[in-house]
């Protein structure tokens, strides 16, 4: 039993929050979350017991009245956009709930802090992205942010937000959460894309998947691994950033033939189509991350090696095609 009695998740209904909220129950925290729609809420697959609340994080007075009515030991702030992609097509929007967003989030906990008299702990969750083309490899808490998309500009600004909530005595730290995966992904991402292609196209025996840029890399991890750091961060006597990685990258090509691999196709090149719809503006080639801070002062590791996250995912879509899903 943790000595944390109430927690508050924003983006609940997410893979992170999902996992989180798992987490947060198991340890017999009373957990509040909070999804975007009534829709989201009613076709969350969470655990018993979660108070899930409705709301937009663009609503500044409906969050702080949230915080306040929850007034929660920790607030784990998941909810934004999440697609780079999305955020291309959508960059006002994404500054104002990635970014913006957020800083609603830290002034409502500064607030609660303020009335009640009670520490209120911050996590944000921030991303690899606000480091866009990164000069250096692999990098850590000291590489220059330099964002080269809307979400990483949105994330960018919540970033250096959590540092001036700081400075206003709040407890917010960071987790530079690089990529992170799960059967819980949605399909907007490339790895579940191509997870749930192999086992169509293994079922199926013919198929094709369309990708963009297929020789970009990127530093992969399990992400239940990156909640426990989440977690772990919060509860760290000192608000910091922390990034949160493996060290290791693969290429999306490198994925693919490790999923296809999985269904028993070798040949996978056959099965795969370029498709300009998905090459992005601008496309950072490489990101990896340099987790040794986490390592040392939070004692974070990741645990599950690239090839068993793909396997993993392979066999929930497998799975899932067998029950005809
Ligand atoms: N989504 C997608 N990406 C593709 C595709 N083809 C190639 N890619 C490439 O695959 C890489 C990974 O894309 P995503 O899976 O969409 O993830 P992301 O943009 O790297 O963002 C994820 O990681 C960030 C941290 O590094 C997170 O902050 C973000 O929320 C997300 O989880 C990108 O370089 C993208 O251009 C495709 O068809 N779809």
């Amino acid at each position: 039993m943790s000595d944390v009695r109430t927690a508050l998740v924003t983006g609940v209904t997410g893979q992170d929050g999902t996992l989180l909220a798992r987490r947060l129950v198991a340890e017999g925290v009373q957990v509040h979350g909070l999804a975007h729609s009534a829709a989201d809420r009613d076709a969350w697959a969470g655990p018993a017991g979660v108070q899930v609340h409705v709301g937009d994080l663009t609503d500044t007075a409906g969050v702080e009245q949230l915080v306040r009515d929850v007034a929660p030991d920790e607030v784990y702030n998941l909810a934004g956009i999440s697609s780079v992609a999305f955020s291309w097509e959508h960059p006002v929007l994404t500054g104002a709930v990635t970014g913006l967003g957020a800083v609603g989030v830290f002034e409502a906990a500064r607030r609660l802090q303020e009335s009640s008299g009670r520490r209120v702990r911050v996590v944000q969750a921030s991303s690899a992205e606000i480091f866009g083309v990164p000069d250096q490899a692999p990098q850590d808490e000291s590489t220059p942010v330099r964002p080269v998309s809307p979400y990483g500009a949105a994330k960018a600004y919540a970033h250096q937000m959590a540092a001036v909530y700081r400075s206003r005595d709040l407890h917010v730290a960071t987790c530079v959460l690089y990529n992170h995966e799960s059967p819980l992904r949605p399909q907007a991402f490339v790895t579940r894309k191509i997870t749930a292609a192999a086992a169509r196209i293994a079922a199926a025996g013919t198929g094709t998947l369309a990708l963009g840029s297929t020789d970009v890399r990127r530093d992969w991890g399990w992400a239940e691994d990156y909640v426990d750091a989440l977690v772990r961060a919060v509860r760290h006597g000192v608000a910091d950033d922390f990034v949160v990685a493996t060290g290791r990258t693969h290429s999306v090509a490198e994925f693919v033939a490790a999923a296809f691999a999985r269904v028993g196709i070798e040949d996978w090149q056959q099965h795969v189509v370029t498709d300009p719809r998905f090459v992005r503006p601008v496309d950072p080639g490489e990101v990896v991350g340099d987790a040794t801070k986490a390592r040392e002062v939070l004692g974070w590791a990741p645990t599950v090696e690239f090839e068993e996250v793909v396997g993993r995912m392979v066999d929930h879509d497998v799975a899932l095609v067998r029950e005809g899903a």
